[in-house]
């Protein structure tokens, strides 16, 4: 039996006269790697606004499972929430540009514990006992995803495959518990998304996390998730193994009709 992590009991969002996410229920369990897929504007990239703090539920409950019992999560702050132990990416590329590759990891491990960025960044979050354990860590996180080469270059001057592999790794040195992925293989070409199929999958494994991934690219998906939800008109429209989610009807019909 798999332990849940995070459970999401019936939210709704309402942004003025438009319901974004309609009763949606939703249960992540720990170390396992999901699928969140669904036409566009179905409500996917809400829904992990909402779960991570971002913008708040119109009602809903959230609710994180810890050692120390059962956490709600509503009303919490994102700075909050990624203390909880939910890391997130963008859709959009959201690096310090100028910054060196390392310089992101270790802003991403200080910003955990700290709101700005400013009063955040000579500081050593409570995992580390000095700077420089934290930038050992921050190396050692960067030679697992192959990055040790361009430590020292500034964030842009990478190609954009890579900048998108920076960002999980920034989401990662904030240890979560749980990582949402928004789009990871966006604007990325065949063979820099077969690459990050098997960072994704190692990472959970490695990692021993739960991933939640927003995807459009249905052989990522497919290929690399244990369970699929699938959002329509920011309503759930099926759940299920891939093979069931390939093999239902409704959600043949919603998204995969042109390719079926
Ligand atoms: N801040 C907001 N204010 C008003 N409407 C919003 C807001 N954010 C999202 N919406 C609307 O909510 C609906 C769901 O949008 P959302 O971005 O969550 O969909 P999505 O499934 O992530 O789509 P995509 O695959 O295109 O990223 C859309 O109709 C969108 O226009």
């Amino acid at each position: 039996m798999s332990s849940p992590l995070l459970t999401a009991q019936q939210i709704v969002k309402n942004f003025g006269g438009l319901t974004a996410v309609a009763n949606v229920s939703v249960h992540f369990d720990q170390n396992e790697l999901i699928g969140l897929i669904g036409p566009n504007g179905a409500g996917k990239t809400t829904l992990f606004n909402l779960l991570t703090g971002v913008t708040p539920v119109t009602s809903g409950a959230i609710s994180l499972y810890t050692d120390q019992g059962v956490q709600s999560l509503n009303g919490k702050r994102p700075a909050e929430i990624a203390q909880a132990g939910l890391s997130r990416t963008f859709q959009n590329i959201r690096l310090f540009k100028e910054l060196s590759v390392l310089d992101n990891v270790r802003i991403a491990m200080t910003n955990h514990y700290q709101e700005g960025f400013l009063a955040s960044i000579f500081r050593v979050p409570k995992f580390y006992r000095t700077e420089a354990d934290m930038t050992l860590a921050a190396q050692k996180l960067l030679a697992i995803f192959d990055l040790t080469s361009v430590a020292d270059q500034p964030a842009k001057n990478l190609p954009y495959g890579i900048q998108r592999r920076l960002e999980i790794v920034r989401a990662l040195a904030t240890k979560p518990k749980l990582l949402f992925l928004d789009e990871p293989a966006a604007g990325m070409n065949p063979e820099e998304t077969a690459d990050l199929t098997r960072l994704i999958r190692q990472v959970q494994r490695d990692f021993h996390i739960t991933i939640v991934l927003i995807e459009h690219d249905m052989s990522l998906v497919m290929n690399v998730v244990e369970r699929l939800y699938v959002l329509e008109h920011g309503a759930l429209l099926a759940e299920g193994t891939p093979n069931e989610i390939q093999h239902n009807p409704a959600v043949i019909k919603a998204y995969l009709g042109d390719e079926a």
